[in-house]
């Protein structure tokens, strides 16, 4: 089965974090990614909510519930207090934990699952108890010993961070070797039981090798490269449309 695609709307929320207006309406662009096809839809909420607002997770869940039954929500973030208490308001189908601190610019790297084995033990089934599937962030390093610490949680997938891959897109030696080291960590993940998830800087560009190195991807979460795609390909003809609004003869 082809990897699913869930949309993350953290960049588009950070757009429309920068006015106090409704727009671009994240919800409505949520609506735009289901009805293209688009599996799920993603938030990182932060605790400073620069993005994604504690708000937009009852609007999120109500579109799907209302208008795509069969699309996923997926909420990625640290197992603060709040953040389990957002989850379990929420009932997103999915839950990403991540080891971010609350100050992080964004996420980049993943759980020490060694270090994290009992506290993480002790969320995963707290929210699985509550019918949420649990995946957790996990370095892209190869490391099979790390893996079977997390699949010991209780953890249904591992969400490969993909950072340092997206990072060599200038640079295809070393692209090479991350999609090496991203292979064999999802090797040791399926042949313990975990389903495998990937996000971070994934793009058009670079997906296609991800999916052939590891076919059984079950999904991947994207943002920032698909919002600079949108926007991209968006952009000739919203400037007809305002041109059209200048009263310029298009
Ligand atoms: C968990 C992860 O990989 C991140 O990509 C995240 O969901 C995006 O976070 P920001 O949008 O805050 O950079
Ligand atoms: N889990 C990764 C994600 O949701 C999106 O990351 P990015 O595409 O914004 O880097």
């Amino acid at each position: 089965m082809p990897a699913k695609l869930s949309v993350n709307l953290n960049a588009i929320a950070m757009l429309r974090n920068r006015r106090d207006l409704p727009w671009p309406d994240v919800a409505h662009l949520g609506r735009i990614a289901l009805g293209a096809g688009a599996s799920g839809l993603t938030v990182h909420p932060r605790p400073d909510q620069r993005h994604i607002r504690f708000s937009d997770l009852p609007v999120l869940r109500a579109l799907i519930d209302d208008e795509f039954p069969e699309a996923e929500f997926n909420i990625e973030g640290y197992p603060t207090e709040e953040f389990l208490a957002l989850c379990e308001a929420t009932e997103p189908e999915q839950v990403t934990l991540v080891p971010d601190d609350p100050n992080q610019a964004t996420s980049d790297h993943g759980w020490d699952f060694a270090r994290h084995r009992s506290f993480l033990t002790e969320v995963v089934s707290r929210l699985k108890a509550k019918g949420m599937r649990v995946s957790l962030f996990a370095d892209g390093d190869g490391n099979a010993e790390a893996v079977q610490q997390a699949r010991a949680t209780g953890a249904d997938r591992i969400e490969l961070y993909t950072g340092p891959y997206g990072g060599c897109y200038d640079n295809p030696e070393k692209a090479a070797e991350e999609i090496d080291l991203l292979g064999r960590t999802a090797d040791a993940a399926l042949a313990v039981g975990l389903a495998v998830n990937a996000g971070h800087d994934l793009t058009v560009a670079n997906l296609p090798a991800l999916i052939k190195r590891i076919p059984k991807l079950a999904e991947v979460s994207i943002g920032h490269g698909l919002t600079a795609d949108a926007l991209e390909f968006g952009m000739a003809e919203t400037v007809r449309r305002f041109r059209h609004a200048c009263g310029q003869k298009i």
